[in-house]
């Protein structure tokens, strides 16, 4: 905010009651981390070259311009300022724009460091970080995204001449939708079936060279292009997903990535001690990521809804004083303030859910591969439950905003459109929670064999309790006992995934068993999710918290996150038993309660998101809440208000006019 300008939420922040500064570093994890955000934050504000108030208004082909113009723009000043990776991906992250760049960083390079042999990272990455080549992840196609090992392109080895040709042999195998691969991308990891002397082996990726690299024509046997115009006018357009077709296109064999397998010069299959799920390592790798994401859209939506709600005034005027701040309707602050309280807690969901990545790596590296499945069944169910949940929530805050929410400045309308893809891109929400349903059907189905089961599912060990255990909630109070939320939780989850396991049983075929109870599975899947969500926000609280009154915030928070996903899913609670009726009621009587200790400090809370205007551009949420003044500006510059008569009053407005006058003397 400019040094002396009026807040005009300045009355709301004198409410609150722990210290902001405090909670920013908690919510960046730590002082250094808030300290690079802020300034990447504001070196990005301060570039006129990073603008993106215009591009709602830009076409097609402008926006993408722009955006590789933003692109080089970003790369030139990292360089430039010899920024640190984590600086530079918090550049990314304030440029805030989706392009190629995320996936040769996000997709590109992690697929090479994943699957790709000391001798091919050797070669490969020192030319992708400088980016003098540039790739995509090339894996879906026209008629298979979500089954993986029904992909078609094939990649047969020659032993005659040490390749491997790359083919399209259908129209469904065209490669559809990798970002970056439409205009960009001089290389792509391309999955492909691997056919050796007849026989197939599986998909596996294989680095495949698409442009040159003296004038980015395509090469011999490429065809490559946009696949066309995506959901809302800005948002996800700036990227060139892109459509690939191979007519058997020749790679030298060790383009094959082959940390998994390995296919010799004399045509020799070996299969490592690596497993055949790490050529899926990459996905892993992104959806973790997506869970941080999940927490940055819904923050950054949360941020300019509980902003607005305080300026907003309906009704309720006594003797001609204001009328009430909107967001002091219970109605609004049942409906807001759970989506605060989500943020927070995918934001700590997805702290853990790093260094769960980070160790199970490190294992990897060391050739310990137990923990894959839970990292897998962590990574993906998160992915879809937090995706999900902020894909809502973005709209819910829109409505928030009532009429001026759907206003493009509002800011919600683009961020709905960017972020909504998440619920489908890495792996579509409900395939992934099936994922999770099969990890947790055959934890079930070993807790008679004697193995303990370990990790999040944990829980599961102490199953003959929770089967039958019984809540000892008394009064609203009992509620805010993080041990007794969390046991509900746990007797909820398990018994859900038990009689999962149970109803399967029945059937002769376990796969056609899993198929017709797929959407209780999905239920019990994302009922075990968020046990995860809500146990890691209360160990979060066990740590040391600095700050006057932070805990206490995240104290309250955590407890709304449970309790208002506890109602919503009453019916799961009650169904097994797990609570009682008069149970699930007081839980609401002590949301309720929450929500007026949540209040004074709505707009503190979300102040510690640290987000500039430049980065939540919305007038809606802008930090002073001068938001009137700046929607009516705003309107003025629209293009449609270049002129006083607009075009084509000519040729469509007069002849109407006239013609109703000439009707009107007949
Ligand atoms: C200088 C620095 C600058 C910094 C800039 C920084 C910028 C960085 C930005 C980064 C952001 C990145 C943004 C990216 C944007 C996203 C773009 C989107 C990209 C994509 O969408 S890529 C395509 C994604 N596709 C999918 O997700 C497909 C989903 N399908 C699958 O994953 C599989 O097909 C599926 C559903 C798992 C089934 O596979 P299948 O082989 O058929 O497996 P089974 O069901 O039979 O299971 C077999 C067995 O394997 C286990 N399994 C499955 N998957 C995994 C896994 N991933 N890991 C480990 N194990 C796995 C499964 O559980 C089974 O186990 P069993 O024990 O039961 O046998
Ligand atoms: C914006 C965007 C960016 C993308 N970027 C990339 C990229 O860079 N690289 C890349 O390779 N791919 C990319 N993709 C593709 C993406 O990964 C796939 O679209 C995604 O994995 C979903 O697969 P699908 O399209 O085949 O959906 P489908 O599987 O066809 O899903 C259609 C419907 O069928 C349901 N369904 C499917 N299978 C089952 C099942 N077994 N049981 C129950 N229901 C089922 C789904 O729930 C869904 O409702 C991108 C997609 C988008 C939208």
């Amino acid at each position: 905010m400019e040094v002396g300008a009026p807040d005009y939420l300045a009355g709301e922040r004198q409410t609150a009651e722990f210290d902001v500064e405090s909670m920013k570093v908690t919510w960046a994890g730590s002082r250094h981390a808030l300290e690079v955000s802020d300034r990447m934050a504001r070196l990005v504000a301060s570039d006129p070259v990073f603008r993106k108030d215009n591009r709602v208004m830009l076409s097609r082909k402008e926006l993408f311009k722009n955006t590789l113009r933003k692109a080089a723009h970003a790369w030139k000043r990292i360089v430039e300022l010899r920024l640190t990776e984590e600086e530079a991906s918090r550049v990314r992250f304030f440029v805030d724009e989706p392009a190629f760049t995320d996936l040769h960083w996000g997709m590109f390079v992690p697929a090479i460091k994943g699957q790709g042999t000391e001798e091919q990272q050797q070669k490969w990455l020192p030319l992708a970080y400088k980016m003098q080549i540039i790739g995509c992840y090339a894996q879906t196609e026209l008629g298979h995204g979500s089954n993986v090992q029904g992909l078609e392109t094939t990649a047969t080895f020659d032993p005659k001449t040490d390749e491997f040709i790359i083919h399209s042999p259908t129209l469904t195998s065209s490669k559809w939708w990798p970002g970056g691969l439409g205009k960009v991308s001089t290389h792509a990891v391309a999955y492909a079936r691997l056919i050796v002397d007849g026989q197939e082996h599986g998909v596996h990726g294989f680095i495949v060279q698409l442009r040159s690299l003296d004038d980015h024509m395509p090469l011999p046997g490429i065809t490559v292009g946009d696949i066309g115009m995506k959901f809302g006018s800005g948002a996800y357009n700036s990227m060139d997903n892109g459509v690939l077709r191979f007519d058997n296109v020749r790679i030298p064999r060790d383009q094959m990535l082959m940390r998994v397998l390995q296919v010799t010069r004399e045509g020799k299959v070996i299969q490592s001690d690596v497993p055949r799920q790490l050529i899926y390592g990459t996905m892993v790798f992104v959806r973790q990521t997506i869970v941080a994401d999940a927490s940055c859209a819904l923050s950054r939506a949360v941020c300019i809804a509980t902003r607005y709600s305080a300026v907003r005034r309906q009704f309720g005027s006594q003797n001609g004083g204001p009328e009430t701040q909107v967001i002091d309707y219970k109605t609004q602050q049942s409906r807001l303030f759970p989506l605060l309280a989500s943020a927070y807690a995918f934001r700590f969901v997805s702290e853990w859910l790093k260094s769960l990545y980070t160790d199970v790596t490190e294992k990897l590296q060391r050739g310990e591969f137990s923990t894959l499945p839970e990292a897998h069944a962590c990574t993906a169910g998160l992915k879809s439950i937090t995706t999900s949940a902020t894909a809502d929530a973005i709209e819910e805050c829109r409505k928030l905003c009532g009429g001026h929410g759907y206003l493009a400045n509002s800011g919600l309308p683009e961020l709905f459109a960017v972020y909504v893809p998440a619920c489908t891109y890495e792996g579509d929400n409900t395939v992934l929670l099936l994922q999770v349903a099969r990890f947790l059907v055959k934890t079930v189905s070993q807790l008679g064999s004697g193995k303990v089961p370990v990790g999040t599912t944990a829980y599961m060990g102490r199953a003959r309790h929770l089967i039958q255990c019984k809540s000892n909630v008394q009064s609203a109070e009992d509620w805010l006992n993080p041990q007794v939320v969390v046991e509900a939780f746990e007797a909820r989850s398990l018994r859900m995934s038990v009689a999962c396991a149970e109803n399967l049983a029945k059937f002769p075929n376990p796969e056609e068993g899993f198929a017709q109870l797929a959407a209780d599975l999905v239920e019990a899947a994302a009922a075990h999710c968020q046990l995860i969500v809500v146990t890691k926000f209360f160990e979060k609280l066990q740590q040391d918290i600095p700050g006057k009154g932070v805990k206490k915030q995240l104290q309250i928070l955590s407890s709304v996150y449970a309790l208002y996903i506890l109602h919503k899913h009453l019916g799961d609670f009650l169904s097994t038993g797990s609570i009682t009726p008069k149970q699930g009621a007081l839980a609401n009587d002590q949301l309720r309660s929450l929500y007026s200790k949540i209040r004074p400090n709505a707009v503190a809370l979300v102040d510690a998101f640290n987000y500039t205007d430049h980065y939540l551009s919305s007038v809606l949420g802008r930090y002073d809440g001068n938001v009137y003044p700046t929607l009516y500006e705003e309107a003025w510059k629209d293009p449609l208000n270049d002129s006083v008569v607009p075009d084509g009053y000519q040729e469509y407005i007069r002849p109407l006019l006239k013609q109703q006058i000439r009707n009107a003397r007949l």
